[in-house]
């Protein structure tokens, strides 16, 4: 058999692929003679994927992971993955003058794609190896794409789409995480809104409608909130906006804007759909709950005013 020090080439030694890893131990023992690469079965690479792969749960860092893993024996310039849901991808726009897509087996199914752009071109060997440590990645990659699922899952409301309580409360700790560090004077507020009676549509046209009701809100909340505004449905007919941006009056105008969109939509308005907002800034020291109960009180004494 062939064997060369060649860092470009995996080697086929005693029926085996063999490739060549970066090694940064100089006493390793072996490593090729001036090279800074050490020789190493596809089984240690395989086993060196398998552990490094099943230690993260998100699909991108499954994918980086992975990249990371590949160059330790390949010159790869991008990865990517594509199935009927997802597109994952690390493209960084340069790309390779090789290229292989490679399907992703599992339980006889293809799970997905996997499309890899090299430097080089491959030599049959080591398009062997590349195979074999590319299958290594659809359990870890199909693991972590079911978490991120289920995770989004637990965090959305299944009626409207929009994030759910969960959501809206680690939203709010992250916020106040991220404004206290900031220090005093950088503020976020909550709005909380409320559909007016909203149990008579229910009563009068049926939960179905009532359903369709709260969808149709929804939207039109989606709409009205931009990068800087983010809406969630609390529970029942009862949202929230968290707004993550400085200005007194902000609060008011997103309000107006909120009420003016119900106004305007006609599938609201013939069900006769108004909602009651109430809304408070974040103060140093105010916990989800006192910031909550001033919106909450806001939104009491706007009722009981009218
Ligand atoms: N269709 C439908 N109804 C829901 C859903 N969640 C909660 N509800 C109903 O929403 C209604 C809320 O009633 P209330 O809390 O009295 O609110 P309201 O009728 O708007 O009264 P005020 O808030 O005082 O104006 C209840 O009848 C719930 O059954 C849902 O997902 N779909």
């Amino acid at each position: 058999m062939k064997e060369n020090s060649d860092m470009e080439n995996s080697l086929l030694c005693h029926d085996r692929v063999v490739s060549l890893s970066r090694c940064a131990d100089k006493n390793d023992a072996d490593l090729l003679p001036n090279t800074g690469y050490r020789k190493e079965s596809s089984e240690a690479a395989c086993l060196n994927m398998m552990r490094c792969l099943s230690t993260t749960l998100s699909p991108e860092s499954v994918l980086v992971q992975f990249e990371l893993e590949m160059k330790r024996h390949f010159p790869i310039c991008n990865v990517s993955f594509r199935n009927s849901k997802h597109i994952l991808t690390n493209q960084r726009g340069v790309p390779g003058i090789f290229s292989m897509e490679i399907e992703l087996i599992d339980d006889e199914h293809i799970y997905g794609c996997l499309m890899l752009e090299f430097e080089w071109v491959l030599s049959p060997v080591k398009k062997r190896l590349v195979n074999q440590l590319t299958q290594m990645l659809t359990f870890p990659l199909k693991n972590a794409v079911a978490f991120q699922e289920m995770k989004q899952l637990a965090l959305t409301d299944s009626l409207t789409g929009l994030p759910n309580r969960n959501s809206f409360e680690n939203a709010f700790q992250q916020l106040m995480a991220r404004y206290q560090s900031k220090g005093i004077g950088k503020r976020f507020s909550l709005l909380i809104l409320d559909l007016d009676d909203f149990k008579r549509i229910n009563d009068k046209h049926g939960h179905q409608t009532g359903d369709l009701v709260l969808s149709c809100f929804a939207d039109v909340l989606r709409s009205c909130c931009n990068k800087t505004a983010e809406a969630f449905r609390f529970g029942g007919d009862e949202f929230t906006v968290l707004v993550h941006a400085e200005g007194e009056d902000l609060p008011h105008l997103l309000s107006s804007r909120i009420r003016l969109a119900v106004a305007n939509n006609s599938s609201l308005v013939q069900y006769g759909i108004n909602c009651s907002i109430g809304y408070s800034s974040y103060q140093p020291g105010d916990s989800l709950y006192s910031l909550f109960e001033r919106a909450d009180n806001a939104l009491l004494q706007i009722r009981e005013g009218r």
